[in-house]
């Protein structure tokens, strides 16, 4: 038995940013594919508290939430550092991965699957949070500078998740005319070939959502 597992979903950012994180590594694990609709023992015993993917088991201690996931990933294996060495910019990296998922993920969720007032209301508030990060990336190559990090991981979803959305619901908001910054990032993060090989297949993705959140 693997001494690494990762509780996830094929589909899900989350646990496609810990997968990557773990691939950057070259750390081995075993994926157990979970059912939201039918989550097994394991995961609500290992993750009591919030009951979510993903969750990463090492030598049967449970970690969760992807971000600590990640921390923890980067302090265990040590070997291609994935987190700034500046404490400073360790801490710029954290605070705009907890932007990402507590500011630009919920209103993306919100205008891509929604409709009418609701999603109008979004796409107007993702368009101004998307302003923000276009300002933050400015002439850096990664979000990180130079090279792929811990934040440029995090914000695959802003990458990959979001434009496949925006392609299956026929919302466009994150285009090359209004964010040339973002999308010039995106290109060269998806072009890096560990992220290319570990991101899921679009036309599964696709049908995933149809299935997942068909109105
Ligand atoms: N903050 C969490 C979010 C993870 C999350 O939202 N997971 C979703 C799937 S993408 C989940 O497990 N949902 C099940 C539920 O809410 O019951 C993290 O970063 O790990």
């Amino acid at each position: 038995m693997k001494k690494v597992k990762v509780f996830g979903v094929w589909a899900s950012p989350y646990s496609g940013r810990v997968e990557i994180a773990l691939k950057w590594k070259g750390v081995e694990y075993e994926f157990v594919e979970e059912d939201l609709q039918n989550k097994s023992e394991e995961l609500l015993k290992y993750n009591p508290i919030y009951k979510k993917i993903p969750v990463l088991v090492h030598n049967e201690k449970a970690v969760a939430e992807s971000l600590i996931i990640m921390e923890y990933i980067d302090e265990t294996w040590k070997a291609d550092p994935i987190f700034p060495k500046d404490p400073y910019e360790r801490a710029q990296a954290r605070f705009w991965a907890n932007f990402i998922d507590d500011n630009l993920m919920p209103s993306a969720r919100t205008a891509l699957l929604s409709t009418g007032e609701e999603s109008e209301k979004a796409i107007t508030e993702l368009e101004q949070l998307f302003k923000v990060v276009e300002n933050e990336i400015k002439e850096k190559k990664f979000f990180g500078g130079n090279n792929i990090g811990f934040l440029d991981i995090v914000a695959l979803v802003v990458a990959f998740w979001i434009p496949c959305m925006q392609e299956f619901t026929a919302k466009n908001i994150l285009t090359k005319e209004k964010y040339q910054l973002i999308c010039i990032w995106s290109e060269k993060l998806l072009g890096c070939s560990i992220i290319k090989q570990n991101l899921p297949d679009k036309e599964k993705l696709r049908e995933f959502y149809q299935t997942r959140f068909a109105h």
